[in-house]
């Protein structure tokens, strides 16, 4: 049974999941770029399906792979004005991430509900949504690791031999490292709580969904993940919004 492969291709690290015939998605792998070997692709696939927001050596080792093991047709999705009931608020939408796009597409079409959407991977993004599908606007800040590499690379007394690779949400660092770690961790929360502040009081909403992606949400403290729901696929979920059309269509 021929299989479609969809792609979310981030600045870090790749994300993949199989969509069968029914147009069900079966999430695959998440793996750094220089580990796409290690996943050969083995099954027969009838199209490849890609969100890409990299860059070229990224793009390179992402082509090597897919032509390594594949001849089907790739289909590199781009962020739009309009689509699957969802409006983008860029004047000119295909400077939005396509991650950021195809995020709320497969949150608005899973559920036609205001959400915030919270994406913390290599930078941190957030994007609200409305009732209506209308994309109000959003937010790119640097990720926490990006946080961490910036002031070391700046600030030539403030190393990081710790090891402890992430800091701890709510708590006070005693040494550098700590006092490093902790702050770009509690940067990350208040980011996300400053999100929240915006979505009650600027926006008014009460009832909306808080949708959390991206590899550093574990860093997240419990009463925001509990108040959240950690959607780690949502990319992918919007890719396969733009894959089940193909079939439909074909
Ligand atoms: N166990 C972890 N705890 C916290 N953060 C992590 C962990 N593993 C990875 N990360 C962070 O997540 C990032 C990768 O997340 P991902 O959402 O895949 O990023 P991207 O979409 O930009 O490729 C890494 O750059 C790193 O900062
Ligand atoms: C902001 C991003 C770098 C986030 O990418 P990621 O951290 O997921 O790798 C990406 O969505 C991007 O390149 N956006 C283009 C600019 C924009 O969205 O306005
Ligand atoms: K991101």
């Amino acid at each position: 049974m021929a299989h479609k492969l969809l792609i979310d291709a981030g600045n870090t690290r790749v994300k993949t999941a199989l969509m069968d015939t029914e147009g069900h998605l079966e999430p695959w792998f998440n793996a750094d770029y220089e580990e796409l070997n290690h996943h050969p692709i083995a099954m027969e696939l009838d199209s490849v399906w890609v969100a890409v927001v990299s860059g070229q050596q990224q793009n390179d080792k992402l082509a090597a792979w897919l032509s390594a093991h594949q001849q089907s047709k790739v289909f590199r999705v781009q962020s739009e004005k309009a689509a699957f009931g969802v409006t983008n608020a860029y004047e000119k939408p295909t400077n939005l991430g396509v991650d950021r796009w195809l995020a709320m597409v497969g949150a608005y079409d899973e559920q036609p509900k205001a959400a915030v959407i919270i994406d913390a991977g290599t930078a941190i993004t957030v994007d609200w949504i409305d009732e209506q599908g209308s994309h109000l606007g959003g937010w790119i800040a640097p990720g926490v690791e990006l946080m961490k590499n910036s002031v070391t690379q700046r600030a030539p007394n403030v190393f990081n031999d710790s090891h402890e690779q992430w800091g701890k949400a709510q708590q006070l660092g005693q040494s550098t490292p700590d006092c490093l770690l902790n702050g770009c961790v509690n940067t990350f929360v208040g980011l996300v709580r400053q999100a929240m502040a915006v979505s009650e009081t600027e926006l008014d909403w009460f009832d909306y969904r808080i949708l959390l992606s991206g590899g550093s949400i574990p860093l997240l403290p419990v009463d925001i993940k509990r108040r959240g729901e950690i959607r780690t696929e949502l990319v992918l979920q919007g890719l396969a919004c733009y894959a089940r059309q193909e079939k439909s269509t074909a």
